[in-house]
């Protein structure tokens, strides 16, 4: 019985490979025809924490000590038997002795028990059915546990009847639960080993639990492989065991090869997420069953490069440089979502040459970066930040010199995008003249003035504020010459990118007073960490207001992008969908539903959807819905299919020239 290596799977050939190029495995993609296990395979599961969440006891004791004063103190009790139980530090039948003597329940208990229970079952093994289902015969479900609860359950999801195997209750005359049936050897120690002995399987058994009961059937030789499932439990003393951990079913069959609900599981999904995003990103991607580390601050080059070794999801902001040599060394990546606006930091075309799809926050800090700005626009203008100084010395400097409204002032925004626009609707709404000047054609909001050129911009304004994205052709876009055409005096604002800006000009104008007041959120370069000193020429000169890039950094914004940013890439990952990517073509994607779903990204060159569907032809595969669109780069051809189909598809499929990513979701 023991002798074979695992090989369950007889027609599935498993994951294959995402990059075309490589042999590395990512999500949503399988062979395709996953025909389950042989015949010969048997498959031995635990029920409390595993096929179910909890614990039934534990269950049934919140349900039959109601309304006693101790209620809690007796559950606690419970929970310490069980988990002392389950790491192996008492024995099982002492454990169930216990327990039952605490539990005070009655038969009347049972229905409320099986009730709860039934919303408890283990998210994995819900998905699953159709596996627990078409494997019934060589499913057996093996616990100390008591059928009373378990029968009901676990034939739900189409187990057998007569597969399990547990304890049952002894019941006095007034239906009080006293004990259990001490002939059955689950309720003694080792129990489960003598089960699976007497049942004398005849071939392959793996069993799959969180306790040390389950591994000690390995341990007896009774099992081929042991595997510690902890998608509702980690017990350290029975991973240390196990031959392989399981976080969820899926993550079982997938490692055996067996059919299943997700292509590929989550489980397995690695994200990095730097520089302090929001912690509801994490709880999102958590809640996903995604693998999520988290890092405080931004990484170097060569630290990014090691540190994105497996993951297929990487978080940024607006810190970390995603340079052309990271995007060569990442061996998993997928997605990139950068948790902010900007997305010059990332090499994109780096990243549209892997097929590694990037997403930002277009808009979900738009409206804190224009409320700094209308905050320092109204603070310079008034010379509040001196006078305040001042004022912290002890000075009282009481005068009107130097300080304006700023009703009727021309403010003049170079860049008229999304900031840029809301901002001038609400300086309109302070009384400002509003000028601006966009390298696109943009529709003029409100009264704001479009100016034919930037030079007309310079010299018309009173205030000036840079809202133009960080193209690299921007750099030192506003410098001496420029700060020149200013009128003298000029309020400025750099709320954008840092290196739009050339500083040794900004520096000059300052000291000249051709700049009566700066605010500078934005730098060439930016401190890594909040422990890193702040280095500028900007530092202490007069009427000048420097921020740590917190022009999007509120509360609100950053809970806004948390939210948004997660739910992109999930729609990425899970269904292909890539409507707001900064890189690739978009497409809103139905839900797949009944269908499994073939992902082709590849470079744009004529023929690769000809190419595509003569392969479906020759199959005689029909085709229930196909997408595709195009950018000057790639192609991304979207095709759902049918369920059956042969492995020489994906094969003809990945050999496709010029086919960059190829991955498959169901
Ligand atoms: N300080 C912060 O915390 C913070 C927060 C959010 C956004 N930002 C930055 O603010 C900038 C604007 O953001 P947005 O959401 O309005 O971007 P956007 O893409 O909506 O708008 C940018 C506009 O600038 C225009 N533009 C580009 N180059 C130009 C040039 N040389 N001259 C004139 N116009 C030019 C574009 O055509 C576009 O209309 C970006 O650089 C973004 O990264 C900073
Ligand atoms: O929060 C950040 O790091 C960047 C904020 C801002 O510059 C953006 O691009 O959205």
């Amino acid at each position: 019985m023991l002798t074979k290596a695992p090989n369950v799977g007889t027609a599935d050939q498993g994951p294959t490979p995402t990059d075309r190029n490589s042999a590395e495995r990512g999500p949503a993609e399988r062979g395709p025809a996953d025909r389950g296990p042989a015949d010969q395979t048997y498959f031995v599961i635990d029920f409390d924490s595993t096929f179910t969440k909890v614990e039934a006891l534990d269950v049934l004791g919140e349900i039959s000590l109601i309304g006693r004063p101790d209620r809690d103190d007796v559950l606690n009790q419970i929970k310490v038997i069980t988990d002392r139980g389950m790491s192996g530090e008492i024995s099982l039948a002492e454990s169930l002795r216990l327990r039952l003597g605490l539990l005070n329940a009655h038969r009347d208990h049972l229905p409320a028990l099986i009730e709860t229970l039934m919303g408890k079952i283990s998210d994995s093994f819900q998905r699953n059915k159709t596996f627990l289902t078409e494997n019934a015969d060589r499913i057996y479900i093996v616990s100390s546990g008591f059928k009373e609860f378990i029968v009901p359950i676990v034939t739900a999801l189409g187990i057998k009847e007569e597969h399990v195997f547990a304890n049952t209750f002894e019941f006095d005359e007034a239906g009080n639960i006293t004990g259990c049936d001490c002939d059955n050897p689950l309720s003694t120690d080792k129990g489960k080993v003598k089960l699976i002995r007497d049942l004398n399987l005849d071939g392959d058994v793996y069993v799959i639990g969180d306790g040390y009961t389950d591994y000690e059937i390995r341990e007896a030789g009774l099992a081929n492989k042991f595997y510690a499932f902890t998608e509702n439990v980690v017990r350290p003393k029975v991973i240390e065991k196990a031959d392989s951990i399981s976080p969820s079913l899926d993550d079982f069959l997938f490692e055996n090869k067996l059919s299943r609900s997700q292509s590929y599981p989550k489980s397995r999904i690695n994200v990095l997420l730097l520089e302090n995003v929001h912690p509801v990103a994490v709880q999102l991607f958590e809640q996903e069953g995604f693998n999520v580390e988290i890092r405080k601050g931004a990484l170097d080059e060569d630290e990014l490069i090691q540190a994105i070794q497996g993951v297929h999801i990487l978080g940024i902001r607006s810190k970390t440089q995603v340079t052309r040599r990271v995007i060569d060394s990442a061996n998993k990546l997928m997605t990139i979502g950068a948790f902010c606006i900007g997305t010059n930091q990332i090499d994109l075309e780096a990243c549209t040459e892997k097929g590694i799809a990037v997403f930002n926050a277009p808009y979900s800090n738009t409206r804190s970066v224009v409320e700094l700005a209308i905050g320092e626009i109204i603070m310079l203008i008034r010379n509040i930040v001196p006078k305040s100084n001042l004022m912290h010395q002890g000075v009282w400097d009481k005068s009107a010199k130097n300080s304006f409204e700023v009703r009727g002032k021309k403010l003049g925004l170079i860049g008229y995008g999304n900031i840029g626009t809301q901002l001038s609707v609400v300086a309109e709404a302070l009384g400002m003249e509003v000028y601006f000047y966009d390298v696109v054609d943009k529709l003029a909001l409100g009264n704001a003035r479009k100016c034919k050129s930037l030079d007309e911009l310079l010299a018309v304004s009173d205030i000036i504020s840079l809202h133009t994205d960080g193209r690299k052709d921007n750099k030192n876009l506003i410098s001496y010459r420029e700060f020149g055409m200013m009128k003298n005096g000029v309020i400025f604002l750099n709320l954008s990118r840092g290196h739009i800006v050339d500083i040794p000009a900004l520096v000059d104008a300052i000291e000249r007073g051709k700049v009566a007041g700066a605010g500078i959120d934005v730098f060439p370069y930016e401190p890594k960490t909040n422990q890193e000193e702040f280095m500028s020429d900007l530092r202490n000169l007069p009427n000048v207001i420097l921020t740590p890039h917190i022009g999007g950094s509120t509360e609100e914004a950053q809970e806004n992008i948390g939210n948004f940013v997660p739910g992109k890439l999930l729609e990425y990952i899970n269904n292909g969908s890539t409507y707001g990517s900064v890189n690739f073509p978009e497409l809103q994607l139905p839900l797949l539903k009944g269908s499994h779903r073939l992902l082709h990204i590849h470079a744009n060159v004529p023929g690769i959807l000809a190419q595509i569907n003569n392969i479906f032809g020759k199959y005689h595969i029909n085709i229930q819905g196909q997408y595709l669109k195009t950018t000057e780069q790639i192609g991304y051809v979207i095709t759902d299919i049918a369920k059956d189909y042969s492995d020489e598809v994906v094969q003809e499929l990945k050999n496709i020239d010029n086919t960059i990513k190829f991955r498959m979701l169901y």
